[in-house]
């Protein structure tokens, strides 16, 4: 069929519309741009929308650009699904998505919040990049602007597909397709050989699982069903790796980590660094912002008489720098292994005592509730919840807590209009949002929220 491409939509696809039936089912297509005009397949019709990806672009956007990751084109992997958007372009797509969530599922409270931000603009605020895309996209060199956005990510997994070689699930797919290279991957991974050497796939049987993880000190590990092979390729006794974030800009030197290989770590490259600035600052700088240190912006003071609670902390990347410069931190974790991860990690600071179990409005209210001697609530409430968002019961409790301020990290901009316009009614006012491109190529980006609580 043939497709008028209209707007991008949540989950990596455009609005679109038969060509010769306007009025007829909208169909939701991938690897599409809007203005464009596609020759599509269907993939899936339900009763009012399909699904379909383009097999042929008859009238191409000044947008498109040969793709930086062939094999996550149409009937290819997921995971890529912007790959053929040139970069700029992409961060204009998640802004316009970014926008349309907040209209339609925050409602009036969020997109009014958000206008009145100085940084708005056509209902929500621009998508930044990360410094390293940054800089490769105005390199002079045609080449290496064409892989702008490629060679980011430290954490790959894979699958062993039919024929045994390794690969990545169709999109939507249970079928394992075979790769030939992995570029979205950092350096370290690509280097390995994953998707040519058969040394990490022996003895491993199709549908079993390979990751491969690039930290940021220290050799690469792959786990590969149940063995654990150094870059060579061969058995090591290593389960565990060691994570270095630059926190200078806060005024705090390295910060070092080590964690399980196969725990949660921000994927990008520069990610952990980024937003460990940028959310440290949002908790714990005297004017709430979302941008992180700017030049000069010069260290952050510590804050002795705050108290933050942390949820969803992980294995302490936040964790650690706030306990460094705020008086007590508590953080809820519900992973045993990141909070194991988080203990060695901060077996060093007093300030800081970790708790490990669901995040819900019985625990925000135990762990949050009664600080200290003095039994007094948390100031300052970090939340970094996985895509689902924090809902609307645990944003209440946290709200309940009444503190000053709220730094709300969203990697799904669905779940972050929802939790905002939960924080909006219970009296909490927008004071910042940025956005990151902390996912090039695919649809995915993280957005950091600070609110405050409206005086009363
Ligand atoms: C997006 S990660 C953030 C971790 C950390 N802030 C970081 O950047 O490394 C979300 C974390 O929430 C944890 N998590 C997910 N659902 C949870 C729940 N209901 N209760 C407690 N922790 C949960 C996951 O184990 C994961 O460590």
């Amino acid at each position: 069929m043939v497709l008028k491409v209209g707007a991008p939509a949540h989950g990596g696809h455009c609005v679109s519309r038969l060509e010769q039936d306007p009025t007829g089912p909208v169909v939701f297509v991938r690897h599409a741009l809007p203005g464009e005009t596609v020759r599509a397949r269907v993939t899936s019709r339900g009763a009012r929308s399909w699904r379909a990806e383009t097999t042929e672009v008859l009238t191409a956007s000044p947008d498109r650009v040969a793709p930086a990751w062939d094999q996550a084109g149409a009937g290819g992997v997921g995971g890529g699904e912007l790959s053929h958007v040139a970069l700029p372009a992409q961060r204009t797509w998640k802004r316009w998505v970014l926008a349309d969530c907040l209209r339609r599922i925050g409602g009036p409270e969020v997109v009014e919040a958000v206008a009145d931000l100085p940084q708005a603009q056509g209902g929500s605020v621009l998508v930044k990049a990360l410094p390293s895309e940054a800089q490769a996209e105005t390199a002079p060199s045609p080449q290496e602007r064409a892989r702008a956005g490629t060679g980011t990510r430290t954490r790959i997994s894979l699958a062993v597909a039919p024929d045994g070689r390794l690969g990545m699930h169709g999109f939507r797919s249970q079928e394992v397709l075979a790769l030939h290279d992995l570029p979205l991957a950092v350096p370290e991974i690509q280097a390995l050989g994953l998707t040519e050497r058969a040394c990490w796939r022996r003895g491993l049987r199709p549908g079993d699982t390979v990751r491969a993880v690039a930290p940021s000190a220290g050799e690469p590990l792959v786990l590969a069903g149940r063995q654990v092979l150094n870059a060579q390729g061969r058995p090591t006794p290593r389960r565990r790796v060691d994570e270095v974030v630059d926190a200078s800009g806060l005024g705090l030197g390295r910060l070092r980590y080590n964690l399980h290989a196969d725990g949660f770590w921000q994927v990008h490259r520069q990610a952990p660094q980024v937003l460990v600035d940028r959310v440290v600052r949002a908790a714990l700088a005297e004017r709430p912002t979302a941008v992180g240190s700017r030049e000069g912006a010069g260290s952050l003071p510590a804050s002795p008489g705050t108290k933050v609670l942390e949820l969803y902390a992980g294995a302490g990347l936040f964790t650690l720098p706030l306990s460094l410069l705020a008086g007590q931190v508590r953080s809820l974790e519900g992973a045993q292994t990141a909070v194991h991860d988080a203990r060695r990690n901060l077996h060093e600071q007093a300030s800081a005592r970790l708790f490990a179990g669901r995040v819900t409005a019985r625990s925000v209210a135990g762990v949050g509730g009664a600080f200290g001697d003095g039994q007094e609530a948390a100031d300052v409430v970090v939340l970094d919840p996985p895509r689902a968002g924090a809902g609307r019961e645990v944003v209440e409790a946290v709200c309940a807590l009444g503190p000053r301020r709220v730094v709300l990290v969203a990697c799904d901009p669905a779940a972050l209009a929802r939790d905002l316009g939960t924080f909006l009614r219970r009296g909490y006012r927008l004071r910042d949002l940025s956005a990151l491109d902390l996912f090039p190529h695919t649809h995915h980006f993280e957005t950091v929220a600070v609110l405050e609580r409206e005086a009363s």
